[in-house]
C-alpha cells in the first residue's frame, strides 16, 4: 500500500439523489443493468477491493427502496444520512469515516451513479496520490468553448490543460471534513472543496467508460460498456 495512506480507507458512497435528469420516476441507482440495479454493480465492486475497510452510504432519509437490496445488510456496509446537496452527504460520510477510522483515516469518494468504475483504476488512484489527495480524471479529447451569455461562443480554452473529473476521489479523511465546513454552494465534488481550501489535487487518468449514469441515454452506454468490460460480444451489438 502507498505510504502515504497510514490509515484505515473508507469508502464514501453518496447515493442519496433523486435522479431528476434521468427521469425514470425513481432515483437512478435503483434502475437495473443486467439484472442487477445501479447501486449493487457500483457496491460489489467497491467491496470485492480489498483495500477498502468498509463502505459508508449515504441514503436519503425518505429513501423506500434501500433495504430491499440485499447487499444493505452487508457486514462491511453502514449508512449515513445523505443530504439536501451531493457534498452535504459526503460530508455526512466523511465525518462518519473520521468517527471510526480516526485522524489518520483516508476516504475514496465514489458516485453510486458510477457503477462501472474498474479496480485497476481505483488501484492506480491509491499507487498514485500524494498527501494531496488525488481523483479519477480524463483529460479531454474535444475542443473546449466557454459560452457567453446568449450561449455564444465567448471563448475556445486551452484544451491541453483541461481534464474532466470522475470518481473515485481521494483524500485524507480529516483535510475532506475540515474543507466541507461552511457554504458548499457551487461545491459539486471533492476536489473543488479542496482547491478552495488551497490543495493541488492530483488528477489520475481513468476510462471513459466510468461513466456517470445520469440522463436516460446513459443506460444503453452502461449497458454497452458493461458488456465490452465482460467480453460479452452478444450485448455489444
Ligand atoms: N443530495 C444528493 C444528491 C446526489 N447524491 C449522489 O451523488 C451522486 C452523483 O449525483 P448525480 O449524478 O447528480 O445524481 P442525482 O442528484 O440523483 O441526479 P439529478 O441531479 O439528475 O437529480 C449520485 O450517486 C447521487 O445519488 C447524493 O448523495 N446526495
Ligand atoms: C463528482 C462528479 O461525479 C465528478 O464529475 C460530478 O461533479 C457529480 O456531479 P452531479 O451533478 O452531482 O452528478
Amino acid at each position: 500500500m502507498n505510504p502515504v495512506i497510514n490509515g484505515p480507507l473508507y469508502a464514501v458512497v453518496p447515493a442519496a439523489g433523486i435522479g431528476e435528469r434521468m427521469g425514470a420516476g425513481f432515483p437512478k441507482q435503483y434502475l437495473s443493468l443486467a439484472g442487477k440495479t445501479l447501486a449493487e454493480h457500483t457496491l460489489n465492486r467497491l467491496l470485492s477491493f480489498a483495500p477498502i475497510d468498509r463502505v459508508l452510504v449515504a441514503v436519503s432519509v425518505q429513501d423506500p427502496w434501500w433495504p430491499t437490496l440485499g447487499v444493505s445488510t452487508h457486514s462491511r456496509i453502514a449508512t449515513v444520512s445523505g443530504g439536501a446537496a451531493r457534498a452535504e452527504s459526503v460530508r455526512n460520510g466523511v465525518t462518519r469515516a473520521l468517527e471510526l477510522g480516526g485522524e489518520n483515516a483516508w476516504v475514496l469518494v465514489h458516485d453510486m451513479a458510477r457503477p462501472l468504475v474498474r479496480l485497476s483504476d481505483i488501484q492506480n488512484l491509491l499507487d498514485q496520490t500524494d498527501s494531496q489527495g488525488a481523483i479519477l480524471a480524463l483529460p479531454v479529447v474535444d475542443t473546449i468553448k466557454q459560452a457567453d451569455d446568449g450561449n455564444h461562443i465567448a471563448a475556445t480554452l486551452d484544451r491541453d490543460c483541461i481534464w474532466r473529473a470522475l470518481t473515485p476521489q481521494l483524500f485524507p479523511a480529516r483535510a475532506l471534513h475540515d474543507a466541507l465546513q461552511g457554504d458548499l454552494a457551487g461545491i459539486t465534488d471533492e476536489a473543488s472543496a479542496m482547491e478552495r481550501v488551497g490543495r493541488r489535487p492530483a488528477l489520475v487518468a481513468g476510462h471513459s467508460d466510468n461513466i456517470k449514469v445520469t440522463v436516460p441515454e446513459d443506460l444503453a452506454l452502461a449497458r454497452f460498456y458493461l458488456a465490452c468490460q465482460l467480453g460479452d460480444e452478444e450485448n455489444m451489438l
